[in-house]
């Protein structure tokens, strides 16, 4: 069997995985709050985990792994979208979950096993409220059950920070009903106009910490192996569910995994510095879900990563490469050993992507097709976009360029532009042929566009 090695966050270093139950692998990764269409940046997690699930699959079995990944859809943010827009809130949650599993769909990633809608696991949540009050972890104030975090001495833990470091560091809520500033809220009441629900403290709702304590004790049990979301998650997010679900005796989770950001000129991709766009965009604008997933799976998780025009055109050049050689493979190969070690070894998906750049030279068809649709790239044959004549308009606007910029070369007879364009244009297998209409050009099969792009 293939050994595994992951980060684990908690431990700070790489560790071999051993699973709780090889019969039955469990993971839970923390979901979107539905009330938008997801950024790329909430596109990385999702194409990730949906890699390590893959894996896990490959290795453990298909029918031996359990996936969790739930859907936020009581929040602060939904009740605004609501009022803002007038539109009920089970409208908008359903729009923007469906509107989720689609974009997701798109970009290969398989819907997990379970997707818990928060709404529907109140009562869970209640019970397990009421279970940390019983244990002195949490206590009622004015209508709220707050945590208290002093409570838990391993507090901090997962980030390597005190709690002293922590409450300097992170914008806590300072209420007048706290013990504690750094206490974070488990139940909050609503008013008439929010949604709601009866509780032993009256009609609220949950905080977001516990809605993902609560469903993963639910559906995964006291204990599981793999925790993950992205590192902005952390703190506070991951230290909260921590502490809820060890106070409530359970083992929790065994390695935790965090995706580094995707970023736009240094900073955070997010909603509330407005500099997102979504995958929507991308895929309307003709980016085709197999370009987004490949450019994910360029850069390791563990890195902060940007999303770059030229990073998709090369994706999209090398993907068309393959494709045409995929296409030619049959199917039922084995899945190309390296590129399962390139996984097992923390997910080093740059690496896999290098090992079927190995097998497109070696003309492997059919374990390059194996591997293609090992790694979520080929779901159901060649894609329609990749089988289409001719290279994308971004390439073709390239070499067009490049056409002109020789020419110009020619009349100012600046002979060493000319010829240099010449050669690249031969080394990246641009077929050139001048007529007398002007030049007329074709991508022969080994088109290799970073030889042109070198050029510019
Ligand atoms: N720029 C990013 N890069 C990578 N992952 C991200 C990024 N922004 C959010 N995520 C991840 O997306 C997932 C869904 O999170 P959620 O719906 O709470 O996003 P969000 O907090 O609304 O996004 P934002 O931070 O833009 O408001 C989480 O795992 C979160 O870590
Ligand atoms: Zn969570």
């Amino acid at each position: 069997m293939t050994d595994i090695t992951l980060y684990n966050t908690a431990h700070r270093r790489k560790e071999p995985f051993r699973p709780i139950d090889p019969s039955n692998v469990r993971m839970y990764v923390c979901g979107p709050t539905v009330y938008d269409r997801a950024h790329l940046g909430n596109a990385r997690p999702v194409v990730v985990f949906d890699t390590l699930y893959r894996l896990l699959r490959h290795v453990y079995g298909a029918d031996h792994v359990t996936y969790v990944r739930n859907f936020t859809d009581v929040d602060d943010k939904i009740n605004a979208r609501a009022a803002e827009t007038g539109r009920s809130i089970r409208e908008i949650t359903d729009e923007t979950s469906r509107w989720y599993l689609d974009d997701m769909a798109a970009l290969g990633a398989l819907e997990p096993d379970h997707m818990p809608r928060a709404t529907e696991w109140i009562a869970q949540m209640v019970e397990m409220i009421a279970g940390l009050i019983a244990r002195g972890h949490a206590y009622e104030a004015e209508g709220h059950v707050l945590f208290r975090v002093r409570s838990y001495k391993d507090y901090g833990a997962l980030s390597g920070r005190s709690v002293d470091d922590m409450i300097a560091g992170a914008r806590v809520e300072v209420a007048p009903y706290k013990e504690d500033p750094m206490d974070f809220v488990l139940w909050k009441p609503s008013s008439d106009d929010l949604p709601g629900w009866d509780s032993p403290w009256g009609r609220g709702r949950p905080g977001w910490h516990i809605e993902c304590s609560a469903m993963s004790f639910e559906l995964l049990g006291e204990s599981f192996d793999i925790h993950g979301g992205g590192n902005d998650l952390q703190f506070p997010h991951h230290e909260n569910e921590i502490a809820q679900s060890r106070c409530m005796g359970h083992g929790f989770a065994n390695v935790w995994m965090h995706n580094e950001m995707l970023q736009v000129e240094g900073k955070k991709m997010s909603k509330s510095l407005g500099n997102f766009f979504t995958v929507r965009d991308l895929l309307d604008q003709g980016i085709p879900g197999e370009v987004i997933r490949f450019v994910f799976l360029s850069t390791h998780y563990r890195k902060p990563m940007d999303w770059t025009a030229e990073k998709a055109r090369e994706a999209e050049a090398t993907l068309r490469k393959w494709y045409r050689l995929a296409d030619q493979g049959p199917d039922g190969q084995e899945v190309y050993r390296p590129v399962v070690n390139a996984l097992a070894d923390d997910l080093n998906t740059h690496l896999a992507l290098s090992e079927l750049h190995q097998l497109a030279h070696a003309g492997d068809v059919g374990t390059l097709r194996s591997s293609m649709q090992f790694l979520g790239l080929m779901a159901d044959g060649i894609p329609v976009w990749a089988k289409e004549e001719g290279p994308s308009g971004e390439v073709a606007a390239l070499i067009e360029d490049l056409l002109a910029d020789r020419k110009r070369a020619r009349t100012e007879k600046d002979f060493a532009r000319a010829d240099a364009i010449r050669d690249a244009f031969a080394a990246a297998g641009v077929i050139v042929k001048d007529t007398a209409e002007g030049a007329e050009w074709e991508l022969s099969p080994d088109f290799d566009l970073a030889k042109l792009e070198a050029l510019k």
